[in-house]
């Protein structure tokens, strides 16, 4: 059926149009291939929605709903892709939808839509393809959630409103976090969602204290596991809720905290999911059905990065009994990995009947600031363009927008970015050469640039080397023995070092020491050089290394208004990087784009959740 003008064109001849515009990588070519020959079929429409479906997996859909592969298409080529740019995308021999959905689900590929078990590679549910283990994936989800809605028994209710009423005695404020708490103690699945400084650790301390004081109440002893899906975000966790928490400091009645024996929220101590479910390279994981995790409640924090094959791991590895919360900002950007499944259930839970039967909590106050950067990253969130603007175009304190094409300008024409640049790498070039590790580690932290792409006129790679030029004369006096280890050298970890408790993404700056220079990193500690793999110079990082960081102001490199990555998701992130300041380098086209273009992922989670019915708790 491919094309319709009537060419003859092999499979083979389809894909590789396709790969030639970009749209789909070797990658993808190849598992097409292997899958349709294994499977033997010849037609070409079926091969490419495989290699098509491939794509939108590395792309972080679940499944590719056919009728909607072209415009999914125009989000798979590659930033930096300079051939397939020039190739118009609508123009590629793209079969007609209700054709090509026939074609497929007569496939000897495809299994049966409603077939418990299914011996094929690919599935068809709804219109969309889906790789078969990325369907029971989804389903496993689906389906534990479904049985979770179930009512817990032995609330002692008497306890928890004790409990509430001293962690909020009044205001408005705190409703929501009041709400999430007591859902938490009521329900076996919750989850607590908020934009950053609507109160989320904070919230997680008070439900490890009332369920502590629940078990206190019962005469039982419960243990609890924290726990997120980074290293990186589990050392911030940890370190939050030291600095967060809420009620006494006794830790009588629990026992076994992830790794510590403690329970007080603020001694808890989280690991990373992977840790928790203990996965080990290439051979699966621990915990699962036939071993469940010996928790009674686990807490998982930054849930918008968690994937769907990593939930579903979770999901299985939890008891019947297990409480489970999980926190964070589904309005940020998605996993890596296919599956948004965090965004997927509080639409679900917003759009309809709540899945979890009662237990989605949406914090809307925000208690960090009331301020110009808050107010940004609503107009965004909302989709709200004109507002967005205007807020921009107000300028109002903590807001800075630069009306400049970021492809073309030079820091010279950005004077106030400069200065900024020279006093934060002067503060931190002070820090560094008299040993201060934590005070240099502060100055980093100060400001941060960041860029939507890696490479590029708008990228990491050319911004990076504009902003080395302004700062690195004034990092250090430049009397180092070791060029590559020279004082102020701003550090970026591009992979975990779980023995140094170092996680990939960690930053740090080098310190002058009497020993010679030492490495001093955002975890607080420092490191001889010869013990650090895969550190590099970071003077400016892109928007998805930034997630889970924040810093006291940020500038946003914003890239030219056709950019697949310019979504809505990836300008309030980096919004929301900032805690006191956001300057804005870009046009005002690339705003409106990015602002009224949600990221397309594709999931069957959320319709098949409200399909669900289940009772309320
Ligand atoms: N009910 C409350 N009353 C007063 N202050 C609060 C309340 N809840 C949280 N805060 C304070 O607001 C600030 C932000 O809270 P918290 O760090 O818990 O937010 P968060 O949502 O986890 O933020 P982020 O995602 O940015 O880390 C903290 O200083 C915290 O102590």
């Amino acid at each position: 059926m491919i094309p319709s003008d009537g060419r003859v064109v092999s499979a083979t001849g389809v894909l590789a149009q396709f790969a030639a515009a970009g749209v789909l990588e070797a990658a993808d070519v190849h598992v097409a291939k292997m899958v349709t020959r294994t499977g033997g079929e010849n037609d070409p429409s079926v091969a490419l929605a495989v290699a098509l479906t491939v794509r939108a997996l590395r792309a972080g859909s679940v499944c590719l709903p056919l009728d909607q592969a072209r415009p999914m298409a125009h989000f798979f080529v590659r930033e930096d892709d300079d051939q397939a740019a020039r190739t118009d995308i609508d123009a590629l021999p793209w079969p007609d939808p209700l054709d090509w959905l026939a074609t497929v689900v007569d496939s000897p590929l495809v299994g049966d839509e409603d077939a418990t078990i299914n011996s094929r590679p690919l599935r068809c549910v709804d219109g969309a393809v889906y790789l078969e283990r990325y369907w029971c994936d989804q389903e496993s989800i689906r389906v534990i959630l479904a049985h979770r809605a179930e009512p817990l028994p032995a609330v002692d209710e008497s306890a928890l409103t004790a409990a509430l009423d001293e962690f909020f005695p009044g205001g408005d404020q705190e409703a929501d976090q009041r709400r999430a708490v007591a859902a938490a103690v009521r329900g076996r699945t919750t989850v607590i969602a908020g934009g950053p400084g609507t109160g989320k650790t904070r919230t997680i301390s008070w439900v490890v204290e009332a369920m502590r004081r629940q078990w206190m109440a019962q005469g039982e002893t419960g243990r609890i596991a924290l726990a997120a899906p980074t290293g990186k975000a589990a050392a911030r966790l940890t370190e939050s809720l030291r600095e967060n928490t809420a009620g006494p400091s006794s830790p009588a009645g629990t026992q076994g905290a992830g790794e510590d024996a403690m329970a007080v929220p603020g001694q808890l101590h989280a690991v990373t999911l992977h840790r928790l479910l203990g996965a080990r390279p290439g051979r699966g994981v621990s915990f699962g059905p036939a071993r469940r995790l010996p928790y009674d409640l686990v807490v998982v924090d930054e849930m918008s990065m968690v994937s769907l094959s990593l939930m579903a791991r979770l999901l299985e590895a939890l008891s019947p009994s297990t409480r489970l919360v999980m926190v964070g900002d589904a309005d940020q950007l998605t996993p890596v990995d296919a599956g948004a499944v965090l965004a997927d259930i509080t639409a679900a839970g917003l759009a309809g009947p709540d899945p979890l039967g009662g237990g989605i909590v949406e914090l809307r106050h925000g208690f960090r600031f009331d301020s110009a950067i808050a107010q940004l990253a609503d107009a965004v969130r909302r989709g709200d363009a004109d507002a967005t603007l205007e807020l921009l175009r107000a300028s109002p304190e903590g807001l800075q927008f630069d009306e400049l094409d970021p492809g073309i300008v030079e820091l010279d024409a950005l004077p106030a970015l400069r200065r900024e640049l020279e006093v934060q790498a002067r503060g931190i070039g002070h820090a560094a050469t008299s040993g201060d590790g934590n005070g240099a580690v502060r100055a980093l932290e100060g400001h941060r640039l960041l860029c939507a792409h890696r490479t590029g006129v708008y990228g990491v790679s050319r911004w990076s080397a504009m902003v080395q030029q302004v700062q690195r004369p004034a990092l250090a006096s430049g009397s180092d023995a070791d060029p590559d280890w020279f004082t102020g050298r701003p550090l970026l970890a591009t992979r975990n070092m779980a023995e140094l408790g170092i996680s990939n993404g960690d930053t740090g700056v080098v310190i002058a020491t009497p020993e010679g220079p030492r490495a001093a990193m955002s975890n607080g500690r420092s490191y001889a050089p010869f013990v650090l793999e895969g550190i590099e110079t970071m003077f400016a990082m892109t928007i998805h290394k930034s997630q889970g960081s924040q810093f006291d102001r940020v500038t946003v490199v914003l890239p030219g208004a056709d950019s697949p990555l310019l979504t809505r998701e990836l300008l309030y992130t980096a919004i929301t990087r900032a805690r006191r300041g956001v300057r804005i380098i870009g046009l005002r086209e690339a705003i409106v784009t990015a602002v009224r273009t949600p990221a397309r992922r594709a999931s069957g989670l959320t319709d098949r959740l409200q399909r669900t019915s289940v009772r309320p708790h």
